[in-house]
C-alpha cells in the first residue's frame, strides 16, 4: 500500500500528486464537467489536467464513465456543466469536426472505418484541407490537384508504417479487427494532430497486433505528439503510460505515473472493492487468474503481460468482432 502521509512529486506534476492536480505543461484542462443520463450521473470531474508530450492512460471499471468523458473532450456530447479548454482555448460548444481541426483528433472503442470504402478511401477521409472543401479551388483543377496527390502520398506513407499497404485497394470491411483499429489510428494522423485520443485501441484486438498498436501509440509520442488513450484493463498501460488517470462512478479517483497507481488504496477499491491489501501492480500470474475468476466479467485482468516490442508486421486476417455497440 502507498504511504498516504508522504508528498509524492513528479516532473509532469505542478505541486503534489493527487486527483486533479496540476500539471508543468496541460495540453487539457477540464473543470466541473458533469453529465447525466436521467438518474444516472455518467461524469463529474471537478478538475483534471492532461500533460502535453506524454502518455496518459484513462482508466476505471466498466461504466467509469471514460467513454463518455472522451465524447463530452471531443465534441461528440454536451455536458450539463462544465469547461475544458485544448492548448488554453476553450472547447466547450465547439463541435466535433472543428475539435479535430484544431488538432484533438480521436478514434473510437468500435472503429469507424467506412466498409464499403477501400483502405486509401478511409485515409483521405482524414485529411484536412481537402481541395473540395472550397467551392472555387474545386473548380480549378491545377488548384487541388497537387493538394490531392499530396495527401494521397501521406496516405500511403501512413499505410507503410502502419504495415497496411498491401491493403490499400481492400475494402476496409475486409480488414481485421486490429487491422481496423490500426487503420483508425493511421487515419487519425492524416490530420497532423496535436492530441491523439484513443478510445480502447487494445479492445478485441490479438496479441501479435496489440503489440503492435502499443508500439505505434509509443511512436506518436516520439513524434511530438500527446497521447490520451481509454483502457480498462490496467495491467495493459504499465508498459507505455507516463501517467495514469483512474475513473470510477464518473470522477477522478487517482491519478499519478503507473507504478505508483497501480498500489493505490482507492484505485484497488474503485476495481476490486474488497481487496484492498492486493497490489494490483505486483500480483503474480496465479493472483490474478484468482481474481480474474472472481471478478469474473466486471474486471478485466491481463493474465499475460508481455513486454513492449517494436511494432511486428501484420499478419492476422482473422476478423476479430468489435464490441457490441452501447
Ligand atoms: N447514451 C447513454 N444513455 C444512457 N446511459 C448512458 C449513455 N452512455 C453512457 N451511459 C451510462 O453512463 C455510464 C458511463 O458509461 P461509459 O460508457 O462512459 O463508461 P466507460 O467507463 O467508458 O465504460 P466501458 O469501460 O465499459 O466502456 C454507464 O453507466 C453507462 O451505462
Amino acid at each position: 500500500m502507498s504511504d498516504t502521509s508522504t508528498v509524492r512529486t513528479h516532473p509532469l506534476v505542478k505541486g503534489e500528486v493527487g486527483p486533479g492536480c496540476a500539471k508543468v505543461d496541460p495540453i487539457v484542462v477540464a473543470d466541473g464537467v458533469t453529465r447525466t443520463f436521467g438518474g444516472l450521473t455518467a461524469v463529474d470531474v471537478q478538475h483534471v489536467e492532461i500533460p502535453r508530450n506524454a502518455i496518459t492512460a484513462l482508466i476505471g471499471p466498466n461504466g467509469a464513465g471514460k467513454t463518455t468523458f472522451f465524447n463530452l473532450l471531443t465534441g461528440f456530447d454536451k455536458p450539463n456543466t462544465g469547461s475544458w479548454s485544448f492548448e488554453g482555448h476553450s472547447l466547450a460548444g465547439v463541435p466535433a469536426y472543428r475539435v479535430a481541426r484544431r488538432g484533438m483528433v480521436r478514434t473510437f472503442q468500435l472503429t469507424k472505418s467506412l466498409g464499403r470504402l477501400s483502405v486509401l478511401q478511409n485515409m483521405l477521409l482524414g485529411a484536412t484541407k481537402q481541395p473540395g472543401e472550397n467551392m472555387f479551388r474545386a473548380l480549378v483543377r491545377p488548384l487541388w490537384r497537387n493538394r490531392e496527390q499530396e495527401i494521397t502520398e501521406k496516405a500511403d506513407d501512413l499505410l507503410k508504417r502502419f504495415k497496411l499497404d498491401t491493403k490499400r485497394e481492400d475494402y476496409a470491411a475486409s480488414l481485421s479487427g486490429g487491422q481496423r483499429k490500426l487503420l483508425e489510428m493511421a487515419r487519425a494522423l492524416m490530420s497532423d494532430p496535436v492530441l491523439v485520443m484513443l478510445d480502447e485501441p487494445m479492445a478485441g484486438v490479438n496479441p501479435a497486433l496489440t503489440q503492435s498498436l502499443l508500439g505505434h501509440i509509443k511512436d506518436l509520442k516520439a513524434q511530438g505528439m500527446s497521447v490520451l488513450f481509454v483502457e480498462h484493463d490496467m495491467h495493459m498501460v504499465r508498459h507505455i503510460s507516463d501517467w495514469v488517470i483512474v475513473m470510477a462512478e464518473g470522477r477522478v479517483v487517482a491519478e499519478g505515473p503507473p507504478e505508483t497507481v497501480m498500489s493505490d488504496p482507492a484505485v484497488i477499491d474503485a476495481y476490486l472493492g474488497a481487496h484492498h491489501d492486493t497490489d494490483l501492480g505486483e500480483m503474480t500470474g496465479d493472483d490474478r487468474a484468482a481474481l480474474a475468476q472472481e471478478a469474473a466479467a466486471e474486471i478485466p485482468v491481463d493474465v499475460s503481460p508481455t513486454p513492449v516490442s517494436d511494432p511486428t508486421p501484420v499478419s492476422d486476417t482473422t476478423p476479430v468482432s468489435d464490441k457490441e455497440e452501447k
